[in-house]
């Protein structure tokens, strides 16, 4: 389980999160959403620490990850996987390489790091591109090898930082895919920052809605997008009926 409380952040003069409180069980998926510059990412960086937050106090599982010393910090980021909007992978090695090396520099045995790296290809479907380069590879593809990185250290706690933002339309879903299956097994308990609305709708155990740095509402996906009692809330659920009225427009050939 992980629980924030009265988390804060200040950029300058900028008050990017402010008594940002949040409790997420175990294996629950939490989407956490709100118009940009509302501090979804700084929050979610926070929580590994790649944002050292001004105050508040992060628990994982009883570790308190805040008072963490250096050393013990690096050892727990290895329990929290953390999927960025750009993949960052490096480009003269293959994908098997590429998921192998931060197991490798942690210290497994290369023979165990290499069935591990395989392992979590073939859980994001990628068992068929073990030796392709990043640039023999889609979009797509290279965001499906970060998300294998990231599982290869079987985290407790998954954070997802607007994983499909970079990738062309088209991409997307291959993505979301792999994102929903994992959210549907369980394995790890995860948060994602993500504008894409269809996937909080079917996937989310739990909609976060933030606006200026603090939670405005929060709910299973039908209560928030259906009876939402914030601002933000209602803009959601305004923007959910218009998509659906125009696709059904659309289909019926109706202007
Ligand atoms: N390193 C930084 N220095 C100064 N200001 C920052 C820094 N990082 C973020 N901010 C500011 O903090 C606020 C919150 O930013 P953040 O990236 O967390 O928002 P967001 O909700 O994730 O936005 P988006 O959906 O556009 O990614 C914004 O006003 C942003 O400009």
């Amino acid at each position: 389980m992980l629980v924030i409380q009265d988390l804060y952040k200040q950029f300058g003069s900028l008050v990017a999160v402010n008594e940002f409180n949040l409790r997420v069980e175990t294996g629950e998926t939490v989407v956490l959403m709100g118009p940009s510059g509302c501090g979804k990412s700084t929050a979610i960086r926070t929580i590994n620490r790649l944002i050292e937050p001004d105050r508040g106090s992060i628990m994982l599982n009883d570790s308190n990850i805040i008072a963490m010393e250096p050393d013990e910090l690096r050892q727990a980021r290895k329990r929290i996987g953390f999927v960025f909007q750009h993949f960052n992978l490096i480009g003269r090695l293959s994908a098997l390489e590429n998921v192998m090396l931060g197991l490798v520099m942690s210290g497994v045995e290369r023979k165990n790091a290499e069935s591990r790296a395989a392992d979590s290809l073939c859980k994001v479907g990628l068992d068929n591109h073990l030796d392709h380069k990043p640039d023999q590879l889609s979009g797509g593809q290279q965001q499906r090898v970060g998300i294998a990185r990231a599982l290869a250290y079987e985290p407790e706690l998954m954070l997802w930082d607007e994983p499909t933002a970079s990738l062309d339309p088209i991409l997307v879903r291959e993505v979301l895919v792999v994102m929903e299956e994992l959210a549907r097994f369980r394995s790890s308990t995860m948060i994602v920052v993500t504008h894409e609305l269809p996937f909080a709708l079917r996937v989310a155990d739990r909609i976060v809605l933030m606006d200026h740095g603090r939670i405005v509402e929060e709910g299973k996906p039908s209560q928030v997008f259906v009876s939402p009692i914030s601002d933000i809330g209602k803009r959601y659920k305004e923007l959910i009926e218009y998509q659906m009225n125009t696709s059904a427009q659309s289909l019926s050939g109706k202007p």
